[in-house]
């Protein structure tokens, strides 16, 4: 089962591991051939109603595979506005075969559609695409196609359902058959049409792995004002003073608005020293202790997001300041570094990303292998268990919560030097401000590999985390 958008990203990272979505077409449209050949005989009529986009383009490829039957490819509008390269390549390979084909301009010649003495009708008018109800002509297209007498293939999903919840909002085809790919539907569980599942060549490490297809999207609005993209608030510091400091840059770096990094007196100057563009919050004393708990709280609320555990240290006290500070907080935190070893046992309303290494999970109690796929097995146990989601770092990145598991492939061996799993706390917390943990994690476990592999191809061994900061920007650019 795959949700539209999952099979967007899931389409893009097929690209990126270089399949290109004309193959993923030929393949689909090959597949809807091979059910049209299923259902009519030789010389049968077959027409083929295409919309502009991709679910068309399928349409196109199909009939190159269907020249034993009498078929006639519709498109709804004109050529001109096909909305895809690849289907607009594919229509224009059926126009040099010269394969018959009719272009419907607009409502009034839908009506002339010749549909009465058609033996099967393929429905390519729209898919995974459709926004809102069908407007014109696909709205008549699909009443003419209802009261024919042909059997009806949809082409993914009967044109005007939703994908995702097999409702229509206006219109819809109501099919015989439908030849969906890679996965079904959840929309298509309750029609009662044969539904047919095509591979189409997509292999599983365009799910398993995390690829350009899991980044969320770069888009801003263009009335956006300050704060609207994320305001964080980094919990660090004292006796570090640079993990803090390093968190707080990664997370402006990957797209935060504003920075406050809450450490202790003792380390604040250092801390302001690194950077003007964190807003520094001095806390009483030389480590976070159960005493300024109160007023972290008070300043997390109004965040959108908190990174707790940089450079804190392992003082006993500093634990049951993170131990209070996660029974009072509800917000969504990254937990990372010396704070991690409290999350097993405090009772938390809080949406918490962990980002242990292989150590730090053993230490919070889970298991580890070395075999990466074994490791994906206990790191999605473990997580179930802890009702977290679990960023486990190493060279492959399990990334778990208990119900979906991605491994992040992106990072290089000399992201071992100090300082880089604070730059990995920065960017999920600063994505997981609008975007779901485990989608936050795997985002971030990517960008911070990528801009490693960044930095490594400029200083090899010798990078160091700060060289990753401006490198960031540069893994979203990756579509
Ligand atoms: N995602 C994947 O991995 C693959 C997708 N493929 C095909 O690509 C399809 C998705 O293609 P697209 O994203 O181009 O979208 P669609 O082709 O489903 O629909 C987009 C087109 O429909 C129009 N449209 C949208 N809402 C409308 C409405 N309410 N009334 C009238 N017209 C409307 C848009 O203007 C656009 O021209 C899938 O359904 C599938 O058939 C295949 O090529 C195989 C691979
Ligand atoms: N051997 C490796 N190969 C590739 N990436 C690695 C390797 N070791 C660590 N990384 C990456 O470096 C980042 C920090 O991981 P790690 O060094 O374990 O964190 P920490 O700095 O907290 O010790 C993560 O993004 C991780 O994926
Ligand atoms: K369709």
């Amino acid at each position: 089962m795959i949700t539209a958008d999952r099979m967007a990203a899931v389409d893009a990272n097929a690209a990126a591991l270089g399949i290109p979505r004309k193959q993923l077409m030929e393949s689909s449209g090959n597949a809807v051939a091979r059910v049209v050949r299923e259902s009519v005989d030789p010389g049968d009529r077959v027409v083929l109603v295409c919309g502009r986009g991709n679910n068309g383009g399928d349409a196109f490829v199909a009939a190159r595979f269907l020249d034993a039957y009498d078929t006639e490819t519709v498109l709804l509008g004109h050529p001109e506005r096909i909305g895809t390269e690849i289907a607009r390549e594919n229509w224009d390979a059926i126009q040099h075969a010269e394969l018959p084909t009719t272009v419907v301009g607009d409502t009034t010649d839908i009506a002339d559609l010749d549909l009465d003495d058609v033996d099967l009708i393929v429905d390519a008018m729209l898919g995974t695409g459709v926004t809102g109800a069908l407007r014109e002509p696909e709205a008549t297209a699909a009443r003419v196609i209802n009261e024919s007498e042909a059997t009806v293939v949809a082409v993914d999903v009967p044109s005007g359902v939703d994908a995702d919840t097999g409702t229509s909002e206006g219109v819809a085809v109501d099919a015989d058959h439908v030849v969906t790919f890679h996965d079904t539907k959840p929309g298509l569980a309750d029609l009662d049409a044969a539904v047919t599942v095509a591979e189409i060549g997509i292999p599983a490490a365009a799910e398993r792995f995390v690829g350009p297809g899991d980044l969320p999207s770069q888009h801003r609005a263009a009335a956006s004002h300050k704060g609207d993209h994320g305001e964080v608030l980094v919990i660090g510091g004292g006796p570090y003073t640079g993990a803090p400091a390093l968190t707080g840059q990664a997370a402006l770096r990957a797209g935060c608005d504003l920075v406050h990094i809450a450490c202790p007196e003792s380390v604040a100057r250092d801390v302001q020293g690194y950077s003007e563009n964190l807003i520094v919050h001095a806390l009483d004393g030389e480590r976070f202790t159960p005493s300024v708990v109160e007023g972290v709280l008070d300043r997390a609320v109004e965040m959108d997001g908190v990174i707790c555990g940089p450079g804190l240290g392992d003082h006993a006290e500093t634990r049951e300041a993170v131990s209070n500070f996660l029974g009072g907080f509800e917000g969504r935190a990254v937990i990372d570094a010396d704070a991690l070893g409290v999350v097993p046992e405090v009772d938390t309303d809080a949406t918490l990303v962990c980002t242990p290494h292989q150590g730090e999970l053993q230490a919070m109690g889970g298991e580890t292998a070395d075999d990466w796929e074994q490791r994906a097995d206990l790191v999605a146990e473990f997580a179930g268990e802890l009702g977290h989601t679990l960023l486990v770092k190493g060279p492959y990145d399990i990334v778990a919560d208990g119900e979906t598991t991605r491994v992040n492939r992106t990072g290089t061996p000399a992201m071992t030097v100090g300082g880089t799993g604070d730059v990995l706390a920065g960017v999920v917390g600063a994505l997981l401000v609008a975007t779901e943990p485990l989608t936050a994690a795997a985002a971030g476990a990517y960008l911070t590999g990528r801009a490693g592999e960044a930095a490594a191809d400029a200083r090899g061994n010798g990078l160091v985390a700060t060289d990753l900061l401006d490198r960031l920007s540069e893994g979203f650019d990756n579509e």
